[in-house]
């Protein structure tokens, strides 16, 4: 097998690119509603009762939409939204609402992300930032690797004089089984050029980022 390498991905997203393309076994939707049904089954449950029959169709449904950025990349997303501008000061959005799954239960990850940059000669169109960051949230995540795609994508994409993102959310497998501790949150950073370098502009990002209620 030869794995053609894509600088602009990551090495998580050469391995997603490469599956898609090559060593994905073909699984039709049948055989995943068929998975679903034995999954029912295995629960103690009736597949053919009449609130569960077409509940496999809809799983897989929901999973697919859930699980939908292996199937976008960020040529399409954009769209040409990249600008020359002389712009060169911090732009940021803010509380970007994040729906992931975790790799390790397939439950939701549910939060907020906030994404900065610092132009160098080019900006973005920002629901770019808002599309780029939800790509990767709709897929298969653990929360640090969501955070760093989404910096690497920026840093790959503006080759900006630096990123920040920070990702608050609560995971599901960590609220409504294991440990249930409703109420925790895991913050999660990745901080790239000068929000890197110097303490007083990654200072300013913090300081925008907590200064309304609403991120709390
Ligand atoms: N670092 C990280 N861990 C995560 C994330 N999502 C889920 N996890 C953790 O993945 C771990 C999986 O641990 P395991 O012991 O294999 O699975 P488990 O028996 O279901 O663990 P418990 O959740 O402790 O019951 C758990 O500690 C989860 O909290 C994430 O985004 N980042
Ligand atoms: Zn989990």
């Amino acid at each position: 097998m030869t794995l053609s390498i894509r600088p602009d991905l990551t090495c998580a997203d050469q391995i997603v690119s490469s599956l898609s393309t090559q060593q994905q076994p073909q699984v039709t939707e049948l055989e995943m509603m068929q998975a679903v049904r034995t999954l029912l089954i295995g629960l103690g449950e009736y597949p053919d009762r009449e609130g569960l029959k077409d509940t496999p169709k809809r799983v897989v449904k929901a999973l697919q939409f859930l699980t939908k950025g292996y199937h976008e990349s960020l040529d399409e997303l954009l769209n040409g939204a990249v600008f020359k501008e002389d712009a060169d000061e911090m732009v940021l959005v803010r509380d970007i609402d994040i729906f992931s799954s975790c790799e390790h239960h397939i439950l939701p990850i549910i939060g907020r992300a906030h994404v900065a940059y610092i132009p160098n000669g080019k900006v973005i169109g920002l629901s770019k930032i808002a599309r780029i960051c939800e790509m990767y949230a709709r897929r298969l995540q653990v929360q640090e690797r969501l955070t760093l795609q989404i910096a690497d994508a920026l840093q790959g994409l503006l080759k900006p004089q630096g990123v920040a993102v920070v990702v608050k959310a609560t995971h599901m497998c960590m609220v409504m089984r294991g440990v249930q501790k409703p109420g925790s949150w895991t913050v999660t950073s990745a901080m790239r050029g000068v929000f890197a370098d110097d303490a007083r502009t990654r200072e300013e990002f913090m300081n925008l980022i907590q200064h309304n209620a609403k991120f709390q």
